[in-house]
């Protein structure tokens, strides 16, 4: 009898469902044409598939039948319109491949990153691990600047001549894996599956955000079963807890043995380690993994691109700073202390972010009506932005649209107490501010700074010739240039230039990697 009435039942509903859903569909209208959307295909799948598959052919038939801006990338629900720089970019593009396309996909979501799909940090976690120096007995494990050493020499290229950087390669890579030293530890942060893993996860989510931004709210939790990006999260999400258990599994292994022995077992000092002894988390230890990667992969990621490009644009600081460096590690070696004395890099990296964070940031939910010293009432529910314009206000910054690296380092010589790097202040909120601020900062900084000397004192950089390269404005958001078409080579200019230049960087090469030093992680 029940198995009748639901046999009757059920399909019905899940007609209505599907039916209710369609006719519910908030998709926006797109304006220009899409070249992959097809009939039916409700949840985007195919839609998906053809991008996953087959975006190069997408793309090139689409620029083939339309002269003009194309959407050809849809199956998130997000509109990323090709205008004809990019045609014409794709065009000479020789050997655009997923990986190519990626980078149109991440810049279009930009505005996927919502404090409230961040990562809490619980019991202070995160401002412990940035704070962190190593003990005696962990001296086996890598450092941090030898993760990056190590990334670099995996991903870039170690050649005289200049070769075109892949940023998705080159410098997610990097980024990604010092990260992971740190916070999955030295056993993944190499492992190109667990590197795969993390960062498709971040490109996932992103899309996940904006592919469920294009649905009512209340359809939401019933839609994210179906949809592509919520599904493949969920299927990163269960590998991750898998690959985690298994390293949690073999420390633990690892630590009876040693007990057996008699000996002391390696103690790892990684955000892995100190979540798997935190009685009070309730979280997997692979959600916190994902979730940090979330946090913290695409912001350092964007602030490495920005000052690199900006490094190629202005040749006339790299002498300033290679000084620097090897001054400030001349006596320790690339330890904290080194770190704090790199005034000029911190300075060009805060002038860096400047330059793609002038617009609008921070986006907030009002959670009940809230009514300003002004009287200003914002009502509960309303999305609110924070003005981060005086970024770019003369009356903030002289000549705020010349790129001067020697702003922040000015401004502190003049007593102005939060010109560093890590320092939010009401005119420069690009870490947020108040209760939230990003604990994450110091580490962005080490972990910044650190890519930046290696790459400085070992690499040259330049923009191809005649391409200027610009921020990209989407609405009211900015990011860095996506296509930029950036070069690099292992001691080019020095190479060309005399052989003790030449000698020089090399010395200070083999100074960074061979002296025994504090470690910083
Ligand atoms: C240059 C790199 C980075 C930038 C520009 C950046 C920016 C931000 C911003 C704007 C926020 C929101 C703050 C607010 O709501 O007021 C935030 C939050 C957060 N960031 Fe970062 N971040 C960076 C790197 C990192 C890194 C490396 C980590 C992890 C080690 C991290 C972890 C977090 C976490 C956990 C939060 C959430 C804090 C909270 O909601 O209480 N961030 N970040």
């Amino acid at each position: 009898m029940i198995l009748e009435l639901l046999s009757n039942v059920v399909p019905w509903t899940l007609v209505a469902i599907i039916v209710g859903l369609y006719y519910l569909n908030p998709h926006q209208e797109i304006v220009f044409p899409v070249v992959n959307a097809y009939a039916g295909d409700i949840f985007r799948r195919k839609a998906y598939r053809e991008y996953k598959t087959n975006a190069k052919r997408l793309i090139a038939e689409g620029l083939a039948m339309y002269n003009g801006p194309i959407s050809p990338l849809v199956p998130h629900g997000v509109k990323i319109v090709l205008p004809s720089a990019f045609s014409d970019w794709i065009k000479t593009n020789r050997d655009l491949d997923h990986q190519e396309l990626i980078k149109e996909e991440y810049f279009a979501h930009l505005p996927g990153f919502e404090p409230s799909y961040a990562v809490h940090s619980p019991d202070g976690l995160l401002i412990d691990l940035l704070r962190t120096k190593l003990s005696q007995n962990e001296e086996t494990l890598p450092t941090l600047d030898q993760q990056v050493v190590a990334a670099l020499q995996h991903h870039w290229v170690d050649s005289d001549s200049w070769h075109q950087i892949s940023w998705e390669r080159d410098t997610t890579g990097i980024i990604s894996w010092a990260a992971a030293s740190v916070f999955v530890g030295p056993e993944k942060a190499s492992d190109p599956e667990w590197q795969m893993l993390s960062q498709a996860y971040v490109r996932e989510l992103f899309s996940a955000v904006n592919e469920l931004r294009t649905w009512r709210p209340s359809l939401r939790s019933v839609v994210q079963w179906f949809l592509p990006h919520t599904s493949a999260c969920r299927a990163l999400v269960r590998k991750a807890r898998v690959m985690i258990d298994e390293v949690v599994k073999r420390r633990a292994e690892e630590s009876d043995l040693a007990q057996r022995q008699g000996r002391t077992a390696r103690r790892y000092n990684d955000v892995l380690s100190w979540t798997s002894h935190m009685p009070s988390n309730k979280l997997h230890l692979g959600d916190i993994q994902l979730a940090l990667a979330m946090a913290a992969l695409f912001t350092t990621n964007e602030a490495l691109r920005q000052t690199l490009i900006d490094l190629a644009e202005h040749p006339e600081l790299v002498a300033p700073l290679r000084r620097e460096i090897e001054e400030s590690i001349s006596r320790h070696g690339l330890c904290q202390a080194a770190l704090q004395k790199m005034d000029l890099l911190d300075s060009v990296m805060k002038e860096s972010q400047r330059q793609t964070s002038g617009l609008v940031g921070l986006e907030r939910k009002a959670i009940r009506d809230t009514t300003l010293p002004d009287g200003t009432l914002i009502p509960k529910g309303s999305h609110i932005m924070v003005d981060s314009s005086d970024m770019r206000n003369p009356e903030v910054h002289d000549h705020p649209d010349v790129y001067d690296g020697y702003r922040f380092v000015k401004r502190r010589q003049a007593g102005e107490k939060a010109s560093q790097f890590v320092q939010a202040s009401r005119e420069h909120k690009t870490f947020g501010g108040g209760r939230h601020i990003c604990p994450g900062r110091f580490f962005a900084n080490a972990e910044l700074k650190i890519c930046l000397a290696h790459i400085l004192l070992d690499y040259d950089v330049r923009l191809k010739e005649g391409y200027c390269s610009k921020p990209m404005s989407f609405g009211v958001y900015a990011g860095v240039d996506p296509v930029a078409e950036f070069e690099y080579g292992l001691g080019c200019a020095k190479a060309s230039s005399t052989p003790e230049a030449r000698l020089h960087a090399v010395n200070s090469k083999e100074r960074l990697k061979g002296e025994s030093h504090v470690p910083i992680f």
